[in-house]
Order: structure tokens, then C-alpha cells, then sequence
């Protein structure tokens, strides 16, 4: 029986909160071979990303030019995966270059508008080339969500409450446009107004989604990443709530990612439809 070989993986935004967990989680599986680090960080230039985040030498350095490691992803015998937990302002560009060199891009990165997102289900569909876009790559929230259609049967009246650290640059959050989404495709208006109302200061009610549903967003040092769901009807309130303890959680999912985009010629919005 010949041995399949492991797929060849970069990580762009290696020196993130993100990009360190997924450094250590690619480098521990077996059918994976970590070719490439990207980040900025001049301080960190040309060394090794294994002894950066303390797991010991991996022999890959740290480097900033994302074209040249893209490079090395298509070198291997099998097809490469860039994995990208970067920046909203940086993603868009990330995706459409690793999509040009032929490397599949795994998307965590939130922040992608309607149209840079049409615009890569375009491109990759041009170019037959796998990609993942997944807001939140957490098995709870998939949960969470899930029970969220659920209800939203049930209930006319629903409203979403994020609550991230203080350095997060987007809001709302991905998996919060996301799950507003997903219950915008039931395709009933949520909230139907019992009184006229106005805000008398700006911002009140929060952003409206999808279907007029609205999405809260709190930003605080002590978090990490939380959601709430509430549906409401006369005499009952039904929450679902996910918490973050700690980043870790998401690996799992980072890595039936790496594999499944293996297997895809188009692109994929959302981790409930690969699991
Ligand atoms: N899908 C999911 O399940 C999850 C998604 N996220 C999302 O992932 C993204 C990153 O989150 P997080 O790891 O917490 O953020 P961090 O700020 O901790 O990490 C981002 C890293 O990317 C670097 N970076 C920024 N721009 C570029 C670029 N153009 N090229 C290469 N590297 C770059 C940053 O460098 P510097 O600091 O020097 O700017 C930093 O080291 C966010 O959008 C977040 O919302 C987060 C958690 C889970
Ligand atoms: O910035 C974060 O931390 C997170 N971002 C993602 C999002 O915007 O939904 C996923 C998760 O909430 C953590």
C-alpha cells in the first residue's frame, strides 16, 4: 500500500493569537507538513517559528513576503493549504493570491464584505480551486446555531449579543453575521415593532442583520469570544449561549478543514456544511 503524502501547509498570521494554535496543531499531525510562516513582525523576521512559540525548532522561518512562501506550498507533491488568521483589511488580497498560485485557501479571518466574498466564490469557481471561508471554526457554535433555526420556528421575535476581547478589529463579529444569516434564510421578518420607537442616542438598538434581526456587539478586556442568541415571546425567554474559554477549541475544526478543502473545487461559506 503506498503511503499518502502529508499536505503541505502555510499559516499567514503565524505569530497571532491564532496563528501560534495552528502552528502547534498542524506540526502535531501526522498528515500535514507545516512549509510556510507568514507575519509582519520585523522582530521576528528569518527566525525559526517552532522556538518562537516555544514547541522547539520546526526548521520553518518566520518570513513576510506571503507571495514567495505561496511559492513553496506548490513545490510538494500534493497540492498546498494557505491558512489565514490575519487581518480584515488584508484577507480579501490574501485569499485572491493564494487562489492565483494554485494554494487553497482555509479562511478564518473574518471581516470579508458580501461583495469580496462573491467576489472569491467567483474566482475560485474560475479557477476550480477549493476554498473554505469559515467565521467560526468551533463545533459549539455550529451547535449553537443549529438550535438557533430550531427556535426561530417557533419564536418571531430574536436578537444576538457578541461579546470579544478589546483587540478585535471587526464588528460584529463573523459568526454573528453568520448565524443572522442563517436564520435570514428561513425567510420570515423577525421583530415585527409592538410600538413606534426612535433612539435617542445613536446605535441603541444596535446594527440590523438579516430580516431585521439585531446584533450587539461588546468589546472588553477579560474576554475571549462569546455569543448569545435570545428569543423572546409573551411570558418566555429562550437563550443559547456559546463561550470561548480558550482558543484550542477551534482546532479541530481548523484541521477537518485543511483536509475537506483538499477535496473541493469551489468555495465554502461556514463549517456547518463540511461537517
Ligand atoms: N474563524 C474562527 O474560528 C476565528 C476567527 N478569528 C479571526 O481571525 C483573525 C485573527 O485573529 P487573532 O489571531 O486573534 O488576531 P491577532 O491580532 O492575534 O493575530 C493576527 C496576526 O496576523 C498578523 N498580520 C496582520 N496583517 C497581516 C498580513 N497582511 N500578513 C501577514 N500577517 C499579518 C498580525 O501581525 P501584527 O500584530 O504585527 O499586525 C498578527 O500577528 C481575526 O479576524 C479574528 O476575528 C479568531 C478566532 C477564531
Ligand atoms: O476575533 C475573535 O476572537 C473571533 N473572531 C471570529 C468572529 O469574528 O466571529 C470567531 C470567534 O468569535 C473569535
Amino acid at each position: 500500500m503506498t503511503e499518502k503524502s502529508p499536505i503541505p501547509v502555510v499559516v499567514n498570521g503565524a505569530l497571532g493569537q491564532m496563528g501560534r494554535e495552528v502552528i502547534k496543531a498542524v506540526s502535531q499531525a501526522e498528515d500535514m507538513m507545516l512549509v510556510g510562516a507568514v507575519d509582519l513582525n520585523p522582530e521576528y523576521l528569518g527566525q525559526d517559528i517552532g522556538e518562537i512559540i516555544g514547541i522547539g525548532a520546526l526548521e520553518v522561518p518566520v518570513l513576510n513576503d506571503l507571495q514567495s512562501v505561496l511559492v513553496l506550498a506548490t513545490q510538494e507533491k500534493v497540492q498546498g493549504v494557505m491558512v489565514d488568521f490575519t487581518h480584515p483589511d488584508s484577507v480579501y488580497e490574501n485569499t485572491r493570491s493564494a487562489i492565483a498560485y494554485g494554494v487553497r485557501p482555509v479562511i478564518g479571518t473574518t471581516g470579508l464584505s458580501d461583495k469580496q466574498l462573491k467576489d472569491l466564490e467567483e474566482f475560485a469557481e474560475k479557477a476550480s480551486t477549493g476554498t473554505l471561508i469559515i467565521p467560526n471554526f468551533s463545533i459549539g457554535i455550529v451547535l449553537l446555531q443549529q438550535a438557533a433555526i430550531t427556535a426561530s420556528k417557533y419564536f418571531d421575535h430574536v436578537e444576538i449579543i457578541e461579546l470579544h476581547h478589546d483587540r478585535k478589529a471587526d464588528a460584529p463579529s463573523g459568526t454573528a453575521i453568520k448565524t443572522a444569516q442563517m436564520l435570514g434564510e428561513m425567510g420570515k421578518p423577525f421583530n415585527p415593532p409592538k410600538v413606534a420607537s426612535k433612539e435617542t442616542m445613536a446605535g441603541a438598538r444596535g446594527a440590523t442583520a438579516e430580516q431585521n434581526i439585531p446584533i450587539h456587539s461588546i468589546r472588553l478586556p477579560g474576554l475571549i469570544a462569546h455569543q448569545e442568541v435570545l428569543f423572546g415571546s409573551p411570558g418566555e425567554l429562550y437563550t443559547l449561549r456559546h463561550d470561548t474559554s480558550d482558543r484550542s477549541c477551534y482546532m479541530p475544526g481548523v484541521l477537518l478543514s485543511i483536509r475537506k478543502v483538499t477535496e473541493l473545487r469551489s468555495l465554502v461559506y461556514g463549517l456547518e456544511k463540511i461537517i
